[in-house]
């Protein structure tokens, strides 16, 4: 074993060789900042009744094999990708090694394995997380279960997803390299807000990233199954990374153009700001794996949707019910369904009961609750052939009210906002701008935010914008045509 310890600011440092492994790690400290995943984290189970699961890749190599995904993320914006880069450059195969990586600390640890806090050797500003599953201690169902994450991972592109850097097997270890995640996981930052709740307004900017994570895994057939606050991690700038693909399965997608749609828009004659709406037909793209079919009961129970508490098979719409509980849980603080245990929560979950809405006493109704409430009633709504997001996908969901007002292809760039316990970095790095909206650089983008004042100065309009403005101004104000 090749460990070197360095203590700094009680922190350990490992930096180790790939031969004669030991990665226990059972030395290491944990992360105290955010404990990982809270003692009062919900775990996931799964319950087999005739798996159909990805296909399985066999396991790569650990050596002379690059095992770098340069695959469509590489861009030349991404400090983590330039360290990567300039690591394998230098690499006699072309290939990482876990000898190229520091461990930090240990920042959580799951059913598969644990996962670790890591740095490139003289890269001392992309933090990566390096998730370490012992293949030897699993079963072969949750062999079954590393391979399907490793695999989406590695297919995965997609800001509000983590990107894969690089995938190691050494010994009998699996080791993914990702995206570091500074600010843990939603379930923990609920436990921060006064009566576990966030506002609306924050409410809607992580419902609105976290549809935005599943419309893509859909596209690409991928289903979900189990998403939760605890697998929603918060980066260093406030926006989120779905985390956690073990349970996902993977079906046929056909995408599609659908003509005809009536949507309302702004009438053009008021421009931005216009109130009087008129209805236009357009032409959307809608991708949804409508025939993804599992049987397997896999999720978190107070998640399960009925479809997959019954047993009898299951599809797309396991995603859009744990959608609706997930808004109803940011926002009241407890899932609509849960019992005194388990089992009376599936009880609740299975009977024909529909969603009841707790309102605290004394609380004020906040503006947008009625839109909330409303998207949760379509999102839970327990036959999947009637529900929201279940025929069309996210094209659907994001036109309810509750969004109104969100500049979708301009959400990674609004400001996260303000919640207790949320430490948001802004990021001076263009990537944090141009994946999305293809502004290649901060003069640009000031050039951008600058035509855009003028143009509402000119339309008479009292708001005035500027791009650290926080999501919530666009929201309120409609500057749909104005961009
Ligand atoms: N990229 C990341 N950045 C920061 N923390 C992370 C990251 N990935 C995972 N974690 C934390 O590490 C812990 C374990 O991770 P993860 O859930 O992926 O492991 P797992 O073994 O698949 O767990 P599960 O039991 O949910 O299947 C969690 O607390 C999670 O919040």
């Amino acid at each position: 074993q090749h460990l070197c310890r360095n203590m700094d600011h009680e922190e350990s440092i490992y930096s180790f060789a790939d031969s004669d492994l030991d990665l226990s790690f059972t030395s290491v400290t944990t992360d105290r900042t955010h404990s990982a995943r809270s003692s009062l984290a919900r775990s996931s189970l799964t319950l087999s009744f005739n798996e159909s699961r990805l296909s399985t890749a066999s396991a790569t190599p650990s050596t002379a094999v690059p095992n770098i995904h340069t695959r469509p993320h590489c861009r030349h914006d991404n400090p983590n990708w330039a360290a990567v880069n300039a690591v394998t450059t230098l690499s006699s195969d072309g290939a990482l090694h876990l000898r190229h990586l520091q461990l930090l600390r240990l920042v959580g640890s799951g059913n598969l394995g644990r996962v670790f806090l890591c740095r490139l050797r003289d890269y001392e500003h992309a933090n990566f997380a390096l998730k370490v599953v012992d293949r030897d201690s699993l079963s072969s169902k949750k062999l079954s279960h590393v391979q399907t994450e490793a695999q989406i991972l590695s297919s995965l592109d997609h800001p509000f997803l983590p990107t894969l850097y690089a995938h190691l097997e050494v010994s009998h270890y699996t080791c993914l390299l990702m995206d570091y995640c500074s600010n843990g996981d939603l379930h923990s930052l609920l436990r921060k807000q006064p009566h576990y709740r966030l506002s609306v307004q924050a409410v809607r900017f992580f419902a609105a990233e976290v549809l935005l994570a599943l419309e893509y895994l859909h596209a690409k057939g991928i289903v979900y199954r189990d998403l939760k606050p605890e697998n929603i991690l918060i980066r260093e700038d406030g926006h989120i990374m779905l985390s956690d693909f073990d349970l996902c399965f993977h079906s046929d997608v056909s995408p599609k153009l659908e003509n005809g749609t009536r949507i309302k828009v702004g009438s053009a004659r008021y421009g931005c700001f216009g109130d009087p709406q008129v209805e236009e037909r357009v032409t959307e793209f809608v991708a949804e794996p409508t025939t993804a079919f599992s049987r397997s009961c896999v999720g978190t129970h107070e998640y399960l949707s009925p479809e997959l508490v019954s047993g009898n098979g299951h599809g797309n719409g396991v995603d859009w019910w744990a959608f609706g509980i997930l808004i109803y849980e940011l926002l009241y603080g407890t899932t609509p369904f849960k019992g005194g245990s388990k089992d009376s929560t599936l009880r609740n979950i299975a009977s024909t009961k529909g969603v009841r809405f707790h309102a605290a006493e004394g609380d004020r109704e906040e503006p947008g609750m009625a839109e909330a409430r409303d998207l949760i009633e379509k999102l839970l709504v327990k036959d999947p052939r009637k529900r929201l997001g279940c025929t069309r996908g996210a094209t659907d969901i994001k036109r309810h009210p509750f969004f109104n007002g969100i500049k979708w292809p301009l959400i990674r760039t609004y400001r996260p906002p303000e919640v207790r316990g949320l430490t948001v970095k802004r990021s001076k790095s263009r990537a944090n701008v141009s994946h999305v909206i293809g502004v290649s650089s901060p003069r640009r983008r000031r050039c951008l935010w600058k035509r855009l004042s003028r143009l509402m100065r000119i339309k008479g309009s009292k708001y005035s914008l500027n791009s650290n403005s926080n999501y919530y101004s666009y929201a309120n104000h409609n500057v749909r045509k104005c961009v």
